[in-house]
This record gives C-alpha cells, structure tokens and sequence, in this order.
C-alpha cells in the first residue's frame, strides 16, 4: 500500500515590504499521513482543526484531485491523517501548507515527478501570489515574482537574524484582510515602496540587519490599512524596539505579528512581550529545506 508522510512549514509573509512577494518558511508545521483508502477521508488529530471539513471538500484533498485532473490523471482515494502546530486563519500560511500538501500528495500518488517550480506555479495557480507558497515548497527567504503562470524566484537561507511570532487570540480571513487594502496607489507611493524594497533586500543580502529592519518597517502598501485590525500591534511593535529588536511586521494578513531580532536579544524581547494580554509568544527559527 502506498504511504507518504509530509511536513509541511508555516511560513510568513510579506516581511513588512514584500507584498505578494517575499516570505520565510519557519519551524511550525502541518503533518500529514497519507496512505490508500477505499474513499476520501481526514481524521483530525488535534481538535483546533475540528472546524475544517473532514471529506472531499478539505483543501488537501480538493487541491490533490485538481492537480491530478491537471495532468489527466485520476487521484487514488486517500485517508489524511493531519496535525497541525500551524494556527487557521493567523497570518502564518495555513492555507498554502494546506495547498502545498494537496500538491505532494496528488505528485506521489500519482507519480508526478514535478520540479520545485513546477510546485511553485500549480500553488500560485490556486493561491494568485508566491510569497506563502515559495517558501513552503523551497525553505529559508523566498523572494518571487508570479503573474499568469510566469514565475521567477530565489531563496536566501544563510541568515543570522531571529524570529518572535506573537499570535493574537483571534482569526483574520486573509481574503477579507485584503479587501481592507485600496485598488490602487499613486505614482509617488510605488515608487517610494519599489526603492524602499530594493535598498531593503541588498541590507538583506549583505546581512545589515539594522538597515533591513528601519526600511521593512516603510510599507506602504498594506500596513497602515491593516493595523486597525490588528489592536495589538502597536503595543508588540513599541515593546519590541524598545529592546533593540530590528523591525516587528504584521504577518502575512495579520492577526499574528512577526518581530526580527539579533539572536542575543530574543529572551529580553519575549520577557518585554509576554507583558502583552491575549497574546502568545515563540520565538521560531527559519525552517531550512
Ligand atoms: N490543514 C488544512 N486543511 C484544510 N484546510 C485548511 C488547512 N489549513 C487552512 N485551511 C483553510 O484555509 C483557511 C485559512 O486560510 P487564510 O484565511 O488564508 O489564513 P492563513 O493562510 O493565514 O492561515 C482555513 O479557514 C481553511 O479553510
Ligand atoms: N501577501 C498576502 C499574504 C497572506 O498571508 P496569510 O498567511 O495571511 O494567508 C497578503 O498580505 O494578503
């Protein structure tokens, strides 16, 4: 009987700047068992994942039947058994593991032989952007460009800053926060998020931690309009700095909130954070493939 077991990262994206393009693939994971079965099935094995539909209509599942459909193939029916350390709906990527597990599973079961890119693109197909699925599929920081099935991308894993994620207690539909965002932005605001960006990815490259942070924390195409969903955000951002951390970004469409750090300086960073009501705190390091 074939079996095939998957660990598949959360990733954040965004990293302030980056919209739709940039994200890091970090060490919390969704796991899954896939093995043969007489019909389509998950079995949850932790309860926060009770609220997701157990049959066809998971998106595990109905990303593996159409990426099966895709290639003329027909996907095998499979039982899922799935865990997850990956909270739904906060900003850390659940949905892309949840797509990027389709993809795995419809590649094995039905013998795909798909490239890394080719994983890439069937994901942004479903999702419209690259910036959870890259590092999903590729690990460490991903930065992509994805438009009508043209994709280019590349991945940085030799970085030295560490990762806080603070998780607010609550959800935030990532389609809903990116209604709160405007159809469009002036000349002068693209073109001071374009130089923005790439003064930032050089920092990034040449590992001047401080720079990246000051310029990360300069987006201008969807923090300010997200903040307000965020209550908390100003109270992590302000503790944080405080301690010297390099920049604190909303995550992905919020409501968790990613801070950047040195590593010396993460314990003195969760001691001022954990002061923070209805907020958890973790530091997490960046999963590299
Ligand atoms: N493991 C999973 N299995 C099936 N569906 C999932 C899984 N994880 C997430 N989803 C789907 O994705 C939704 C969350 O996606 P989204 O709002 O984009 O938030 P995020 O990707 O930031 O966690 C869930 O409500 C659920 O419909
Ligand atoms: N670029 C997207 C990223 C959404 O990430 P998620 O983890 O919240 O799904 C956006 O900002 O809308």
């Amino acid at each position: 009987m074939k079996q095939i077991d998957l660990r598949i990262p959360a990733t954040s994206a965004n990293l302030g700047l980056g919209f739709d393009s940039i994200g890091v693939a970090v060490t919390k994971f969704l796991k899954i068992r896939a093995y043969e079965n007489a019909e389509f099935k998950v079995d949850f094995l932790n309860s926060d994942l009770d609220i997701l539909p157990p049959g066809e209509d998971n998106l595990v599942i109905s990303t593996a039947k159409s990426i099966a459909r895709k290639y003329n193939k027909e996907m095998p029916p499979v039982r899922v058994e799935m865990d997850s350390e990956i909270p739904l709906a906060h900003g850390l990527g659940s949905s892309s593991s949840a797509i990027v597990a389709g993809i795995e599973i419809a590649a094995y079961f039905c013998d795909l032989n798909l490239s890394d890119h080719d994983k890439i693109m069937l994901g942004c197909d479903i999702e419209g952007h690259p910036d959870n699925i890259g590092p999903c599929i590729t690990g460490g920081v991903f930065v992509g460009y994805y438009n009508h099935g043209e994709l280019y991308y590349h991945v940085l894993d030799d970085i030295d800053f560490s990762l806080i994620v603070s998780v607010p207690n609550y959800m935030i539909n990532t389609n809903e926060a990116r209604r709160a965002l405007p159809d469009s932005y002036s000349r002068q605001t693209a073109v001071n998020q374009n130089a923005i960006t790439n003064v930032m990815l050089f920092s990034l490259f040449n590992k001047e931690y401080v720079d990246m942070g000051r310029l990360m924390m300069k987006d201008q195409f969807h923090e300010i309009y997200r903040r307000p969903l965020i209550k908390e955000f100003d109270e992590i951002k302000d503790g944080a700095l405080r301690k010297d951390a390099y920049a604190t970004v909303i995550s992905g469409a919020g409501p968790s909130v990613m801070t950047l750090c040195a590593k010396d300086d993460v314990q003195g960073i969760l001691r001022e954070l954990k002061k923070i009501d209805n907020v958890e705190h973790e530091e997490l390091e960046i999963y590299k493939k």
